[in-house]
C-alpha cells in the first residue's frame, strides 16, 4: 500500500512577541493510502499545527511533508478539511453549501451533476429532505454531517479533521462516528483525525498516533487491530479496553504525569 502522507523529522517554532515557541520537534507520521489515522496528545501540543502542515497552509522550519509522493509546498484542492465549527454559509441552502468545493475545483461540471453528487452524499449521511434548508434550521449534529459532505464532495485524496465532533453531545458524537465509518465503507478515503477522545480514536482509527507534550514528537503509534466494519459494541470488548488503557497511559506520559498500576 502506498503511503499517502509522510511526515519526516518535522520541526517547527512559531514566532511570538516573547521569542520562538517550539511546537514540533521530531514529528514522524506515515499514513498509508485508504487508512485512517487518529492523532491524540495533550492540549496545546501541536496537533492543529500538524493539520496545517499536511494541508499546505504552512511550511515546517525543518523536515519534510509528502502527500501522494509529492513534497507539500502550498495549499492544494486534493485535501478536504473539517473543523469543530462547521462554518456553513447561512445565505446558501445545505445543498449549495455542499456543492461549494465543486464550484472551485470543477467549475465546468454541469449544475445537475454537482447536485447529483451532493445529493448522493447527503443521502449517505441521512440528510435527504433537508437539502433546501438553511444551516441555522439544522441541529449541530446535522450541520456537522453536512460539513462532512462538503469536505468529501470533490473526492479529495485526504480528509483532515480537527476535532469535528468535539462540540457535539455524547450520543450525537457516536452517531457521527458510525456515519464516518459508513462514508468510508461506501467511498474509501485517507483520513487524519485530531481528537481528544480516546474511544473515538480507537473506534475510527486504523492507527492511533500519540504526540508528546510540546514541543511534540511522535511518542507512540498503535495499530488498531479491530474489524473494519466495527460497531460501537466493539468498544466494550476486552481488546478495546486494553487498547484504551495503553493509550491513557501514553497520554499521562505525554503530560509528564506518573503512570500508576
Ligand atoms: N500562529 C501561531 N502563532 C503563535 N503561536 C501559535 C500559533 N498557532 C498556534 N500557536 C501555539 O502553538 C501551540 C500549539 O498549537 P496547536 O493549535 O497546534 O495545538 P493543539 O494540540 O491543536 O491544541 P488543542 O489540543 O488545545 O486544540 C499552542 O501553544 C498555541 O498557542
Amino acid at each position: 500500500m502506498e503511503n499517502l502522507i509522510e511526515i519526516k523529522g518535522v520541526k517547527h517554532a512559531y514566532k511570538t512577541a516573547s521569542g520562538p515557541l517550539e511546537v514540533l520537534d521530531g514529528l514522524d507520521v506515515t499514513v498509508p493510502e485508504g487508512t485512517f489515522a487518529a492523532v491524540v496528545g495533550p492540549s496545546g501540543c501541536g496537533k492543529s499545527t500538524l493539520t496545517r502542515l499536511v494541508a499546505g497552509l504552512m511550511a515546517p522550519d525543518e523536515g519534510e511533508v509528502w502527500l501522494h509522493g509529492e513534497r507539500v509546498k502550498g495549499p492544494r484542492n486534493t485535501v478536504g478539511m473539517a473543523f469543530q465549527n462547521p462554518v456553513l454559509l447561512e445565505w446558501r441552502t445545505i445543498l449549495d453549501n455542499v456543492i461549494l468545493p465543486l464550484e472551485i475545483v470543477a467549475p465546468r461540471m454541469p449544475r445537475k451533476d454537482r447536485e447529483a453528487r451532493a445529493m448522493e452524499l447527503l443521502e449517505m449521511v441521512g440528510l435527504v429532505g433537508f437539502e433546501n434548508k438553511r444551516p441555522s434550521e439544522l441541529s449541530g449534529g446535522m450541520r456537522q454531517r453536512a460539513s462532512l459532505c462538503r469536505s468529501l464532495v470533490h473526492k479529495p485524496d485526504v480528509l483532515i479533521m480537527d476535532e469535528p465532533f468535539g462540540a457535539l453531545d455524547a450520543f450525537t458524537r457516536e452517531d457521527l462516528w458510525q456515519t464516518m465509518r459508513d462514508l468510508r465503507a461506501a467511498e474509501p478515503f485517507t483520513a487524519v483525525l485530531i481528537t481528544h477522545d480516546l474511544r473515538e480514536s480507537v473506534f475510527l482509527g486504523d492507527q492511533v498516533i500519540v504526540l508528546s507534550g510540546r514541543p511534540a514528537r511522535t511518542q507512540f503509534v498503535m495499530d488498531v487491530d479491530l474489524p473494519d466494519d466495527r460497531n460501537l459494541d466493539v468498544l466494550f470488548t476486552p481488546k478495546a479496553a486494553d487498547m484504551l488503557h495503553v493509550l491513557r497511559d501514553q497520554i499521562k506520559i505525554a503530560q509528564g504525569r506518573e503512570v500508576e498500576h
